[in-house]
């Protein structure tokens, strides 16, 4: 505790150095213990004052602190400067040294730096010690236990820190973000910054969606920020976090607790967010842009500033690259890339209109690092990548309409002759943490199973179906079976999603349903189970939806439900994917359970029936209310009347529908209130307190909401696969292999 708070109090007058470079250097050390430390009293108001563990406070001054490459990795060495006392005693020579760290050093100027820090990297974090990444990220990474870099990392951030091109395929939650992230973090921290103090657009990140651009900007704020320390500034509005540009009163909460002024300033332009406070944003110059291309283009459209930062960037990145054409991005992904080409003689693919050079007469930079990233990037697209840039002619496909991921992929500009292909994604695509498995049944089944499934293996499970019309279906039977359920598809406003993705990151039970839009780069602590209430339409869509479980080593279960009709499909993804029907064990179901939960889901849908019907005649009546008033016609005061009348035939049918949906609602509450009873177990135990359900519950092996079934984790609940068919022959009817629920 001592020696923290001594260190905090070094760390902050150190930083204050800065504006004072001419001083000399009067002694050197190596070790902070060594340093001059002189003893503080404990001022009286600062809480401080009783002896809760600290028992001395020191601090030091005119202390600069320097970090060396050396043989035996980064050193750090803490320089005494001369005080203004010692000055006094007469010396005008030039400093013996700049206040610039290694890595300033290499750029041979003034950065950004973050306040210093005694933080010891080899000793704290000796995986990360080769990596030579600037002290204020080895800080973050420690801050956040991030104590090893993942094999992507350990493999990507090397190349990318040294200038080359990277293309990188990995396993979904293996970190990619970082991989890419943090050599851009490190090279904006050491670079010098503008003496106007004006950032120039270092890095544009391209994401597919919304919230994965959303995520990938607060992934990288993390490190974006001063963690400690440092002088406190009015907030910068390019710091604000997506979230905070999404308040109705921005910067507000933030304000009142203080802010730092971001070592890197990132903003998020995507689509669903005002369109004024992102320009506003980009005004105030911004060191990176993640964003959608949907969105960038429109700005970029009638921002002629950003269209010549973006010629200069540094860094681009497309992140789940593949998704891009999906998400229906092709057009403005095409026009965006073009800005990123070299303008030369030989470059093959013209621009569309106008010169590539800028206002000021500058060129394309040549420097440009790009780095694609994904999940499932094919070898072959990862080879034609690596010759493309080899070969650089012009070929005659070059100037069709580009219509495909490899199209648009092999019109990238890489600088580096060799990128870097670093393909470390198992050839199956799965996880090694994550458990796959299947479920057959009839499609009018699927909600039963489904029901059973939520039941049975309480915890936060991702629901994938095809249309949004079945999570509209689905989703009011699972909250009226009391079961927290949220949806998430594109026709939700941007606010609704990311409200509704934050519940069910915040609820430890929940259910997402989704569609497909969430099934890439989102990361979402601990999802348990991801389920395919449908067949996914791609290998590439099932391996990135399973991906949004057994994130970073954690473990995962994978639910594919298959019903007859999609069997020929499942089969075809299995091959794509090179996997056995054995690498799917079936879940086991409790059969005699399925009846009951079946009732429910009955009930349940016969209330949303109802309760439909009850809307759709309220919105009739105020339909005509509102659409006379908005036309200023007076309505016919009997027809007024005569609406709200309780004789009127309509208002006594809503009256009706009303009192029914009442009495179903409450027999699904008397329904959800009784136990459900495993095979074998009678009510009486329950009651009347014999083995072995009183003893049971006492213990807790009695699955809450399934009487006589312990709890257990989906993943122990699997029986081997068939492996073969019975053969039948020919002529004969192939034998019924579902039999489904009995109604
Ligand atoms: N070195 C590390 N140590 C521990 N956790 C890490 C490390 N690097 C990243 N993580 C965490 O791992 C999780 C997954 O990271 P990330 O979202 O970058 O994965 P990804 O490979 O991009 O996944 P996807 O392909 O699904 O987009 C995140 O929560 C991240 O904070």
């Amino acid at each position: 505790m001592e020696a923290n708070l001594s260190k905090t109090k070094l760390k902050r007058k150190a930083s204050s150095q800065r504006g004072s470079s001419r001083k000399r250097v009067k002694a050197s050390f190596t070790s902070a213990e060594s340093l001059p430390w002189k003893a503080v009293s404990k001022s009286v108001g600062s809480g401080l004052e009783e002896d809760d563990g600290i028992l001395e406070l020191e601090e030091v001054d005119d202390v600069e602190v320097i970090y060396e490459n050396t043989d035996r990795g980064r050193v750090v060495k803490f320089n005494v400067l001369q005080t203004p006392d010692d000055e006094s005693l007469g010396s005008d020579e030039e400093p013996a040294h700049d206040h610039h760290s290694p890595s300033e050093a290499i750029e041979g100027n003034e950065s950004h730096s973050p306040p210093l820090c005694t933080f010891d990297s080899a000793a704290l974090l000796p995986d990360w010690r080769h990596f030579t990444l600037h002290p204020h990220i080895l800080q973050v990474l420690h801050s956040r236990k991030f104590i090893s870099p993942t094999p992507i990392q350990s493999k990507a951030i090397p190349p990318a820190l040294s200038g080359r091109d990277v293309i990188g395929v990995a396993e979904t939650g293996s970190g990619k973000t970082l991989a890419y992230g943090l050599p851009i973090i490190h090279h904006i921290l050491s670079r010098p910054r503008s003496p106007t103090n004006q950032r120039e657009l270092q890095a544009l990140i391209l994401a597919p969606t919304r919230e994965l651009a959303l995520q990938v900007s607060d992934h990288l704020n993390a490190f974006a920020k001063v963690i400690d320390g440092g002088v406190k500034n009015e907030p910068e509005e390019a710091d604000l976090t997506a979230r905070e540009l999404l308040s109705d009163k921005p910067g507000v909460s933030v304000r009142q607790h203080g802010y730092h002024v971001p070592l890197v300033s990132i903003a998020v332009l995507v689509g669903g967010m005002s369109v004024q406070r992102q320009r506003r944003v980009l005004n105030r110059s911004v060191d990176v842009i993640v964003a959608t291309p949907g969105r960038l283009w429109d700005i970029l459209e009638e921002d002629e500033a950003l269209v010549n930062q973006i010629r200069r960037l540094r860094f681009l990145v497309l992140d789940e690259a593949d998704r891009m054409i999906e998400a229906g991005h092709f057009e403005e992904m095409d026009k965006i890339l073009r800005l990123t080409r070299r303008q030369s003689k030989r470059d093959e693919i013209e621009p569309e209109s106008g010169d590539l050079s800028d206002a000021a007469g500058q060129p394309t930079r040549d420097s440009m690092q790009t780095f694609v990233f994904s999940a499932t990037l094919s070898k072959e697209l990862q080879r034609n990548l690596k010759k493309r840039s080899r070969h650089k002619s012009r070929t005659k496909g070059d100037h069709k309409p580009l219509s495909t991921i490899d199209d648009l992929l092999l019109r990238l500009d890489f600088r580096d002759p060799q990128p870097d292909i670093i393909d470390i994604s198992p050839s199956d695509g799965a996880v090694s943490t994550l458990q796959l498995s299947r479920l057959e049944c009839l499609s009018s089944d699927k909600d039963v199973y489904l029901y059973y499934f939520l039941l049975r293996y309480p915890g936060r499970s991702l629901v994938f179906l095809s249309a949004i019309d079945g999570i509209r279906r689905l989703l009011p039977l699972l909250e009226l079976l009391n079961l927290k359920a949220f949806p998430l598809h594109s026709q939700l406003e941007q606010r609704q999603r990311l409200k509704n993705l934050d519940r069910f990151k915040s609820t430890p039970k929940a259910v997402l349903l989704a569609t497909d839009i969430a099934a890439r780069g989102l990361d979402i602590p601990a999802v348990d189970h991801v389920i395919h209430y449908q067949i996914p339409r791609s290998a590439d869509v099932f391996v990135h939806r399973n991906g949004r479980t057994a994130r970073a080593m954690q473990k995962g279960f994978s639910l594919l439900m298959c019903s007859p009709e999609e069997r020929r499909v499942a089969r075809s993804l299995l091959a794509k994917l090179g996997r056995r029907e054995d690498d799917f064990p079936a879940i086991s179901v409790e059969m005699t359970l399925l009846d009951d939960l079946k009732a429910r889901i009955q009930l349940a849908r016969q209330i949303d029936l109802q309760q439909h019907k009850v809307k759709k005649q309220n919105h009739e009546r105020h339909w005509l209310k509102d659409t006379a008033e908005a036309m200023d016609i007076e309505l016919d005061p009997d027809f007024m009347s005569a609406s709200e009348d309780e004789s009127n035939p309509s208002r006594r049918q809503q009256k009706r529908t009303e009192t029914k949906t009442a009495s179903l609602k409450a027999e699904l509450r008397e329904l959800l209130s009784k136990p459900l009873l495993a095979r074998g177990v009678s009510a009486k135990y329950i009651t009347f307190g014999s083995r072995p359900i009183a003893d049971d519950l006492v213990e807790g092996n009695v699955h809450e909401t399934m009487l006589g079934l312990k709890r257990t984790d989906a993943g122990d609940d699997l029986v081997a696969a068939k492996t073969k068919k019975p053969k039948v022959k020919k002529g004969k009817k192939e034998p019924e292999e579902w039999s489904g629920v009995r109604s």
